[in-house]
């Protein structure tokens, strides 16, 4: 079972409706980006699937229960979805035993060592009110983890940060991916999300565009290559004899386009290099998730055109 899961949600705020239909499942261990611009409905479908808001239809399963009885969770999901949680006249580390206490007798987390893994260990008698936005994120996350969620959901966890405090916070969600915590992330910064997410869904206008593992949504799934050897002819003819190759058509004449089975590409450089070619590039071709995304936005483009035209 996935530990999370919307199946059809829509929501409608009076008649306008904002989520058109989304089904989206996040695999226990996965991070699963959320993806899309602003006002395309992310932070409207994780309030839903979170119970602070109420679906117009659709169901939502949060590690097995249904939105309306989250609290029977506990400790197992963690909510970070603003960041200016922190009780400002409190220092880091008050805030976290602030915190703790509220959360009562479970089995929490050191302080120290939370402190160390979100970098705030310098800062740990700095008060709140002092610290950067990225600082008071990070703070907000590690109070997220105190009680050891296997769930975490965070709405725009880059949004606001500079070079520096994005790196921190991926650094940081890396390491909770390592541990097996489970992410949920929405963004609209793609560059920064392909970095972290093992999943991604793109979100356009409401409507889920893409659903999938980032290597198939990136397209590397599908073996696709490209290859400059000289001379290109011999190359080529190379090329079509080997096992587990498959030539593809190529726009331009100083390349091959080539799809490679797994084990495709060291037989493919060992056949092109012993019979004599130069081999200067044998590299998968892969889109960045900017470019399917741009690819997306252009389509929903041309799709509202042709509706503007025909309607
Ligand atoms: N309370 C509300 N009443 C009416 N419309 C709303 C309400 N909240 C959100 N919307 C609309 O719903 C749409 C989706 O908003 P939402 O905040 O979910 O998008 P988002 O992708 O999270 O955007 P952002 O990146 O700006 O946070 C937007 O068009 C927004 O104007």
């Amino acid at each position: 079972m996935p530990a999370l899961e919307i199946q059809s949600l829509r929501k409608r705020y009076g008649r306008h409706e904002v989520v058109h239909g989304v089904s989206l499942g996040v695999e226990e261990g996965a991070v699963y980006g959320l993806v899309g611009p602003n006002g395309s409905g992310k932070t409207t479908t994780l309030s839903c699937a979170l119970g602070l808001l109420r679906p117009t239809s659709g169901t939502v399963s949060v590690l097995g229960e249904s939105p309306r009885r989250l609290h029977r969770l506990g400790g197992r999901l963690a909510v970070v979805f603003d960041t200016s949680i922190a009780v400002r006249d409190l220092t880091v580390r008050q805030n976290l035993r602030y915190l703790a206490r509220l959360n009562g007798k479970r089995d929490l987390r050191d302080e120290d060592e939370l402190l160390g893994q979100v970098g705030l260990t310098a800062l740990a008698d700095a008060r709140a009110s002092s610290l950067s936005l990225g600082q008071r994120k990070r703070l907000a996350i590690a109070g997220a983890l105190l009680a050891r969620p296997e769930l975490l959901v965070l709405d725009e966890p880059l949004s606001g940060l500079d070079t520096l405090g994005v790196r921190q916070v991926l650094a940081l969600m890396r390491g909770l991916r390592d541990e097996g915590v489970t992410l949920l992330l929405s963004s609209h910064r793609l560059h920064e999300m392909q970095e972290v997410v093992t999943h991604v869904g793109v979100l356009l206008g409401g409507e889920l565009r893409v659903d999938g593992p980032l290597d198939e949504v990136l397209g590397r799934a599908t073996g696709r290559h490209r290859v400059r050897a000289t001379p290109l002819e011999r190359a080529r003819e190379i090329a079509a004899r080997t096992d587990g190759v498959e030539l593809l058509d190529s726009a331009r004449t100083d390349e091959l386009r080539l799809r490679l089975a797994p084990d495709g590409a060291p037989r493919l450089a060992r056949a092109l290099v012993e019979e004599g070619c130069e081999l200067f590039a044998l590299e998968r071709e892969e889109e960045s998730l900017q470019t399917v995304f741009e690819g997306l936005v252009d389509a929903h483009a041309a799709a509202a055109t042709n509706f503007e035209a025909t309607s």
